[in-house]
């Protein structure tokens, strides 16, 4: 999978402007705040309908402009697509692909995925559990469309309940509608656990090998799935877990109740991380923590691979400047094959090692 061309208008600090893109290596240079990383959101936002950055459209849009736009020409399975998405202040966005409205984000990962990773990611071994469940969402939402909408539905349902809990003192009587809530949030939390759980078994066997790899063959990195305490195996079939789940809802109830929040689902999950039987989050080292999301990272993108037979485009943001010359060689090595874009502050020696094309950016310009 590539794209073959990006056009950006009106979006963060870009006026106008047209890259015609290498099918290899993009390495994309310049000082910094001159708009680097902003052309990868363009990238991650076309492919996915979020930003990496931001959970507001309207930022997206350059100062003083009532629109925005982004446009990317895409080969994929030996087929062209156009995708487009048009930003605008005070209204919803619009997306399309070949000229048929979306729907849905979802609708833009079937056309093509991109695995993005930039010195942020760390924060994927040493913060709390949200950020290592954006990680799996946001995977698993590209790979697999069921899950994007199990999981969309399972959020509203929750966002809904925990209206209802935690206004139950002015409006008693909707606490009646917890019931229904709750089948339906086992149905969909089911669906959204099943798919996790089958991910990071196939997940934790690549990574393992990466950090293995990429450490030298000094540690081994173990992945576990932390869900709700009742599902005995998160592996087994949608309908096992459906019961056990439902079993951990019911048991929950008064204490929800009592405390007004949601206590029971996935939306709790968590990715634990151990490092040579020790837990990354707590005892990792700065080096570590970089192979261990290195590692997870790179598994996203083979994991994407085994499964649709292309390589997702992969987005490295600044993050070759923060590893040592052994990770670099590791990342270097893992990437040549399928669709790179490199951002960097100097023109070094990657557009030789990885044969691409070099765009220097200033102030919101693409100097070619
Ligand atoms: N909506 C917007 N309209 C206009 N300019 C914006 C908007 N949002 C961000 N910017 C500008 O974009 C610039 C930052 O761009 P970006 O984050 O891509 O920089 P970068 O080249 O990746 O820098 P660094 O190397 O420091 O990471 C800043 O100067 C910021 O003011």
């Amino acid at each position: 999978m590539q794209l073959n061309c990006l056009q950006v208008t009106n979006f963060r600090n870009y006026k106008a402007e047209t890259l015609v893109l290498n099918p290899r290596c993009n390495v994309i240079y310049g000082q910094n705040a001159q708009g680097k990383t902003n052309l990868l959101e363009a990238i991650v936002y076309l492919s996915t309908g979020k930003s990496p950055r931001t959970r507001f459209d309207k930022e997206m849009i350059r100062f003083d402009e009532s629109f925005a736009q982004i446009k990317g020409d895409v080969n994929t399975r030996d087929r062209d697509f156009v995708v487009h998405i048009e930003l605008n202040h005070g209204k919803r966005r619009k997306m399309w692909v070949n000229d048929v409205p979306c729907k849905q984000a979802g609708e833009l990962s079937a056309v093509f995925q991109t695995v993005y990773f930039c010195p942020e990611d760390l924060q994927l071994i040493r913060a709390g559990g949200s950020e290592r469940r954006r990680f799996l969402d946001q995977a698993l939402c590209q790979l697999r469309p069921r899950y994007a909408s199990a999981l969309a539905e399972y959020n509203r349902l929750h966002d809904h309940k925990t209206r209802i809990l935690r206004d139950s003192d002015e409006k008693p009587q909707l606490l009646e509608l917890l019931p229904e809530f709750n089948s339906q949030m086992v149905h969909f939390g089911a669906i959204v656990i099943h798919y996790r759980a089958h991910f990071i078994d196939k997940l934790s066997h690549i990574a393992a090998v990466n950090h293995m790899e990429c450490s030298g063959g000094t540690e081994r990195l173990d992945l576990h799935y932390d869900t709700v305490s009742t599902v005995e195996n998160p592996l087994a079939d949608v309908e096992t877990i459906k019961k056990q789940l439902f079993h951990h809802m019911e048991i929950h109830q008064t204490a929800e109740r009592k405390v007004r929040l949601c206590l029971s689902g996935p939306h709790k999950d968590d990715l634990t991380v151990h490092i040579n039987g020790q837990v990354a989050k707590k005892y990792s080292s700065q080096g570590q923590t970089r192979t261990a999301a290195l590692s997870l990272k790179l598994a996203e993108r083979s994991l994407y691979q085994n499964t649709t037979g292309e390589f997702p485009l992969l987005l490295l943001d600044d993050v070759l400047s923060e590893l040592d010359p052994q990770r670099q060689e590791f990342v270097l090595n893992r990437i040549q094959d399928g669709q790179v874009f490199i951002t960097c502050c100097e023109n070094h020696r990657l557009e030789t090692l990885l044969d691409g094309k070099v765009f220097h950016v200033d102030c919101g310009r693409v100097l070619g």
